[in-house]
This record gives structure tokens, sequence and C-alpha cells, in this order.
């Protein structure tokens, strides 16, 4: 972010949650590293989606996920969508589980945020989050941030492209543990793509608070955009590994580095307690810094103000 303008939040400004009830989080650049999701999940499902159909291929709900990329493929086909690998109605169980096996390698190679996608490869990551082969990666600030937003009254929730329930595996089976009971509800593309803004306006609805009092965090400007035409407050998330975002993206929205910087100076401090900050002035013989869900002492001198570490 060299010499870029960044409009940053400086420490004379307000909290950025003031008047905010609701604040929704997207999950792949925002609130997870973009690396975790490329380098583990994506592998992971590609890996395992042959065994899984094979093993699972007369479930009901394989059964749907197959019967949703089949007709995601005849439309894709029929939109004239390129490269698009078409998906048999009828056929062996072997030739329909290739076709579909190549089909997801396709849409996974253009990194598709299909619905039909999305629900299968939560449904393949299900058990690699039941073994304990994939654990998921959060930003450090991530979870102390959301602690101390649900403190202070503010409803969370999560609209990302990936499944309700690949989001609810992901939050649930964290490097820092359980994260769920942190979230009030979880919305994916079943409502309506991320860059539509009316996908925004069902959300609103569907929280029933004024759009107005809704911050959304996202990593993609197109989403961002698309919740500010909505009415929503919206901020940009620049994380390390993310793509850079322009000097437009910097004049039109606020961009933040951590959640830590949502934050004001009233509550800043009580942020960094959770967050398990050592500047060097607090005593913590006995602080742990994975505990999110303990109160834990004021710290002794609590005047420094140090930046965010993103
Ligand atoms: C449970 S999220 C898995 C990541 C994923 O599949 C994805 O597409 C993330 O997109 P996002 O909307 O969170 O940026
Ligand atoms: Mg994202």
């Amino acid at each position: 972010m060299e010499g870029q303008q960044k409009r940053t939040i400086d420490e004379a400004e307000p909290s950025l949650l003031e008047g905010v009830k609701a604040l929704i989080v997207d999950i792949e650049g925002t609130t997870t590293p973009i690396g975790f999701v490329k380098e583990t999940l994506f592998p992971y499902a590609e890996e395992n989606v042959e065994s899984f159909l094979t093993k699972r291929y007369d479930d009901e709900e394989t059964q749907q996920d197959i019967k949703a990329l089949q007709e995601l493929a005849a439309k894709d086909k029929a939109d004239g969508v390129e490269g698009v690998v078409e998906i048999p109605k009828e056929g062996s169980k072997e030739d329909i589980i290739k076709a579909v096996v190549d089909n997801v390698k396709w849409q996974m190679d253009e990194d598709r945020k299909t619905t039909a996608l999305k629900q299968l490869q939560g449904h393949i990551w299900r058990e690699g989050y039941k073994t304990g082969q994939i654990k998921a990666e959060l930003f450090e600030d991530v979870g102390p941030a959301l602690q101390q937003i649900v403190e202070e009254g503010v409803n969370v929730y999560v609209y990302s492209s990936g499944s309700v329930e690949a989001q609810k595996l992901l939050f649930g089976n964290t490097e820092e543990g359980d994260l769920l009971e942190l979230f009030t509800d979880f919305f994916d593309t079943t409502i309506g793509n991320k860059k539509d803004s009316g996908s925004y306006k069902k959300i609103v609805e569907k929280i029933g608070v004024s759009p107005e009092e809704i911050l959304f965090l996202t990593d993609t400007p197109e989403e961002a955009t698309a919740a500010s035409k909505a009415g929503l407050r919206s901020a940009l998330v620049a994380r390390d590994g993310n793509e850079e975002l322009t000097e437009e993206h910097f004049q039109n929205f606020l961009v933040i580095e951590s959640f830590g910087e949502l934050f004001g100076d009233d509550d800043d401090e009580d942020y960094k307690r959770l967050e398990g900050e050592d500047n060097g002035e607090v005593d913590d013989e006995d602080e742990d810094e994975d505990d999110l869900g303990e109160e834990e002492e004021e710290p002794e001198d609590d005047e420094g103000e140090d930046e965010d570490d993103a």
C-alpha cells in the first residue's frame, strides 16, 4: 500500500461502529486469508471430489448437488459460457461422476462462485473438518474484535460466496476454537450474487434494521459498491495476500487493515485487552492469548496507543 492515499481512521475519529446495529463480514480476504482458501480449502475439495461422489453417490444430498450442477452446466451451455464442461442428465454412475468431477475442476480453475459448486464444496469440506484435517485460519484481529463488537450489542452476520454450511464449518473449527456463538446469522449466494445490490436489500429485510445501521466489510470493491447502493455502510478490508486496491478504491471507500481499526478511542483499549496485545506495560503473568471468552484484568497503565499490526 506504499505511496497510496489511504483514508485511514485516525485516533481522533469516532468508532466506525457508531450507530451500527449489525455488522456483516465477508470471509475470504476479510476474516480469512485468501491463502487458506486457495491453498487448503480448494485443494482439499479438488483432491477429494471424486472419492466423495463415489462414496456418497446415492445420498439424497449428493443427488441434489449433482442435479444442481447438471442444471447449471446446461444453462452455461445455453448462455454460451466459454469452456463449459457439460454433464449428461443420464448415464452410468461412473460417467456422471467423471463429468461432474471435470465440471467442478473447470469451475474451480475459473474460481467461479456458483451456488451449485459452493454447495458441493461445503459437503466435501465437512469430512475434512470432522477428521481434523482442516482447521480454519482467521486473521488474528478477527476473533477478539468480533467478541468485543458482540459485547457492545452489535449483531454480527456473515455474507460469503461459500455456502452457509461451509461458513459454519469454518467458524466452528478455527485454530482459535469454535466461534459460532459470535454470529447471529449467515447468508450465502442463495440470497443472490454478492455483486448485486438486490442481495443486500434482501439481507436488510432479513436482519430487520435500517440499511444505514448496517456496516458491511469486504475485500472486494464491487461488493462494497453493491452494498453501498443498497444503502448500507461499507468499508474495504486490505489484507496481506489480497488483490491490490487502486487509488480510486481508496478515494471511494474507507479502507481498514485490521478489525481493530473499527473501534474508536473509547473502546479501543477494551479490544486490545481482548486481543491480548502486550505493549510492554501490561502484567501478563496470567494472560491466555487464545482465550477469547474470558474477561481479563485491566492493564495497569493503558495510556499506550499502539497502531494496529495488520
Ligand atoms: C466458507 S468460505 C469458503 C471460501 C469460498 O468458497 C469463497 O468463495 C469465499 O468467498 P467470499 O465471498 O467469502 O470472499
Ligand atoms: Mg472476499
